[in-house]
């Protein structure tokens, strides 16, 4: 029986240290090169749902560098849409690219995908998303001089970065047509960059500003289109217990309800690991089935004997 697989795919997969087209691209294919596997073994298909956090912060910066009143800047929920189409296109290319050149015959299509949001989600007063590029503290006044609207917070020891609202997704406006392809065999890309972020208002639907986490996207997709798994790929092979203290294990195979005494306890920072555990934890509660996070290089060995953080139902 057909395995049905939502993929998110974490940072890495797209964005190494060098931020053009040419090198985005080139780690795209790379990326491709692993999730061919899954295409090549068969009985898998594949959903696949990805970042876009340093391309929609960059894409804002350029609009509002080059703007004037004929040439005026796009908001930023159009801006996110430009990224659903730009690494929509480049994960098309690379998935096809290696289907055509393994003799295979799957079909790729990218869904421009809006995810409905609540415009009362506390996430607009307090913006957690990490977007575009690091600042050091020297560079940072002068951006903050340029932008005084915008906030920004320390990242991991790696600098400073702008952060916007990113309210979790309520529902996907595209769920039939995804359902449908899906059904049809079509290996997919949709929910980019946690799709457009839209509020549904007296019968219009309008975009937001906001940027959607693509973990939580990835777990409401798995739902709606009925996934036997939601795997999370990101660039650690396990989620780590007390991570980097001396103290620190792997955890290989965890119960849902035990993996939230770790969230409770304050075990996974906020703008990274958390959203992850969470929406894997929000996945198999709500499905009853399991949820994996393991690193993109791990892929063969996830394949060949499920290796990866895999959290179970109770
Ligand atoms: N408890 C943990 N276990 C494993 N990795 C962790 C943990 N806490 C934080 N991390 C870090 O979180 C990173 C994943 O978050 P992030 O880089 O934001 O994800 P993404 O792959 O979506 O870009 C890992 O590569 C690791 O450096
Ligand atoms: N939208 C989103 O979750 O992007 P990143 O994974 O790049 O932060």
């Amino acid at each position: 029986m057909t395995k049905r697989i939502v993929v998110a795919l974490g940072g890495n997969a797209i964005l190494t240290d060098d931020p053009s087209a040419a090198a985005q691209q080139q780690a795209i294919q790379q990326t491709a090169q692993q999730l061919i596997n899954f295409l090549a073994a068969g009985d898998v298909q594949l959903v696949l749902t990805h970042g876009n956090g340093p391309q929609v912060g960059n894409l804002v910066l350029q609009q509002l560098q080059g703007s004037s009143v004929k040439n005026p800047a796009m908001p930023l929920d159009t801006v996110g849409a430009m990224t659903q189409g730009e690494i929509g296109l480049w994960l098309a290319d690379a998935l096809n690219y290696e289907i055509s050149i393994r003799g295979l015959s799957q079909r790729v299509a990218t869904v421009l995908t809006r995810t409905v949001v609540d415009e009362a989600d506390p996430a607009f007063r307090q913006p957690t998303k990490p977007i575009g590029p690091f600042y050091t503290v020297d560079e940072l006044p002068a951006i903050k001089q340029q932008y005084p609207d915008w906030q920004f917070v320390a990242d991991a020891g790696r600098g400073f970065r702008r952060v916007v609202p990113s309210p979790k997704p309520v529902s996907i406006m595209e769920a039939a047509e995804i359902q449908a392809l899906v059904q049809d065999g079509v290996t997919l890309i949709a929910g980019g960059g946690g799709g457009v972020p839209v509020i549904e208002k007296e019968g219009h639907v309008t975009g937001i500003e906001a940027v959607i986490d693509k973990d939580f996207t990835a777990a409401k997709l798995a739902e709606l289109v009925d996934a036997d798994e939601l795997l999370i790929l990101t660039a650690v092979r396990y989620v780590a217990k007390d991570f980097n203290q001396p103290s620190q294990t792997m955890i290989k195979r965890i119960s849902v309800t035990e993996m939230q005494q770790l969230v409770d306890a304050g075990q996974f920072p906020a703008g990274s690991m958390k959203p992850k555990v969470e929406a894997a934890i929000s996945f198999v509660r709500n499905t009853g089935r399991p949820a994996v996070i393991t690193s993109l290089d791990n892929v063969r060995a996830y394949l060949a004997d499920g290796d990866g953080t895999v959290i179970v139902p109770d």
